[in-house]
Order: structure tokens, then sequence, then C-alpha cells
């Protein structure tokens, strides 16, 4: 049995201010600190040895992973980054306050927004200097992957192939890995291993700084649960 493990990044200043994030690269809180050790203290409990890493090129997730990684003695484990494990863009939302956009735009359309699986909210605007277009983290892609807004549709198009071709094999072979990613890249994660319907997966929420141990035969998982019990999150059924 090969073990998989996603973690969200720990409380983010924006997560503790309520605004939507998206792409833009804020840095963990103390309290979020504080989710990353705990959550790899429960790993390294749990007994686990992940041989090699997987994270964004967001700082809340690379530091969620340095930090869990740190608990478990094994910050020398190979680790890959990639745009493709982001958060889903969120657009013209980006920075807004999430009550703020309740009480403009009503409960129902914000919760389209947030957790229908294919509408994406409004783009944000090609001249926003915070597009990213004009990050040079983003220089190598090209202009059709840079995204304006994402729906969880189109974030699992762009994390499904890079699972497929970079860390699926390495399960495959038996290998235990880490996800240290973001609420809706690890949310298109969930829909595709549990075989989630896009009507369901609205109701599938990720925690901050738990990490869901998923015990995969081949690439289906047949256990799952967040080590951190008193915060976790219902599951979808195993496949
Ligand atoms: O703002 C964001 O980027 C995400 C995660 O914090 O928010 P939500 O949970 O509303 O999708």
């Amino acid at each position: 049995m090969t073990r998989l493990v996603l973690t969200r990044h720990g409380q983010s200043i924006w997560n503790l201010e309520n605004r939507f994030t998206g792409w833009v690269d804020v840095d963990l809180t103390d309290k979020g600190e504080a989710q990353a050790r705990r959550g790899g203290a429960l790993l390294r409990e749990a007994g686990f040895a992940p041989e090699l890493a997987f994270t964004s090129v967001l700082k809340r997730a690379v530091r969620t992973l340095w930090l869990t990684l740190e608990e478990l003695d094994r910050v020398w484990i190979p680790d890959q980054k990639s745009w493709r494990l982001n958060e889903r863009h969120y657009g013209a939302l980006t920075g807004r306050n999430k009550q703020e956009m309740i009480d403009e735009h009503g409960a129902e359309q914000v919760k389209v927004w947030r957790r229908s699986y294919d509408t994406p909210p409004p783009p944000m605007p090609l001249d926003d200097e915070r597009h990213p277009r004009f990050d040079p983290r983003y220089a190598d892609l090209g202009a059709s992957e840079l995204p304006s807004t994402e729906s969880l549709a189109l974030t699992l198009e762009r994390v499904e192939p890079y699972f497929r071709s970079t860390i699926a094999p390495e399960l495959e072979q038996g290998r235990d890995l880490i996800i240290s990613a973001h609420g809706n890249s690890l949310r298109a994660l969930v829909k595709m291993l549990f075989k989630v319907g896009d009507e369901e997966i609205v109701h599938v929420e990720m925690p901050t700084g738990n990490p869901l141990m998923i015990e995969l035969d081949g690439l289906r998982p047949v256990e799952a649960a967040y080590l951190d019990e008193d915060r976790a999150q219902d599951l979808p059924p195993c496949p």
C-alpha cells in the first residue's frame, strides 16, 4: 500500500483577513506556521516517511512543506515546485473581502463563485499589476496557460496532467509522497482520485494545515483520514 499525503498550507494572512487569495503570494500567519509544524508532528507519529515532495510556487504552500519536513527530519528529500499546484486563480475577486462580496452580490452568487464546479469568477483585467503575466515566476508559461480567472474545472485541467505525468508514476512505483498545496488545487485532486461528481464536490472542504493521509492501491484510494481529528472535514467515500 502506498501512502499519499495532501496538506493544505497553514492559515495565511489573507485566510485570517477573510480575503480571496488565489495566485497572490501571501505568507503564513504565526498560527499557520504552528498548524504546519503540528501537521508534521502528527505525520511523524504516524510513521510517515515520504521519499518525495511536491508543492506550488506560492510561499504559503512551500513554507508549509518546509515546516512539515523539518518536523519529519526529512528536509533532504527531493522536492519539486510547479505552478500547476497553485491555488485556483480567483480573477477579479482576488484581494476582495469575502463578507463584503456577500454583502454586495448576495450569498448565493458568492457560493457559486467559490464552490460551483465550472463557473469561474469574473476575470482579472489584463492590465492589473497582479496579473500573472507580469510575474517573472510565470515567464515560461504560454499566453494560453496564463489564467485571468479559474473555476475548479479549469484548475483540474491544469493539475491533472501534472499529476498524471509527474506524480502518479512515483506512486505507482510504491513511493510514499507528500503534496503541499491549496484548498482548491487539492479539492481538484480529491475530485479526481475519489471520483467525486461535479455536484458533490461543492461540499468538499479542506482544512488548513491538516494532513490528509490517503492509502492507495495503485492510484485508487482505499482508506483516507485527516490526522488532526479535531479539525477534520467530511471526506468522500473511497471509490
Ligand atoms: O481565497 C482563496 O484563494 C481560497 C482559499 O483560501 O478561498 P476559498 O476557500 O473561498 O476558495
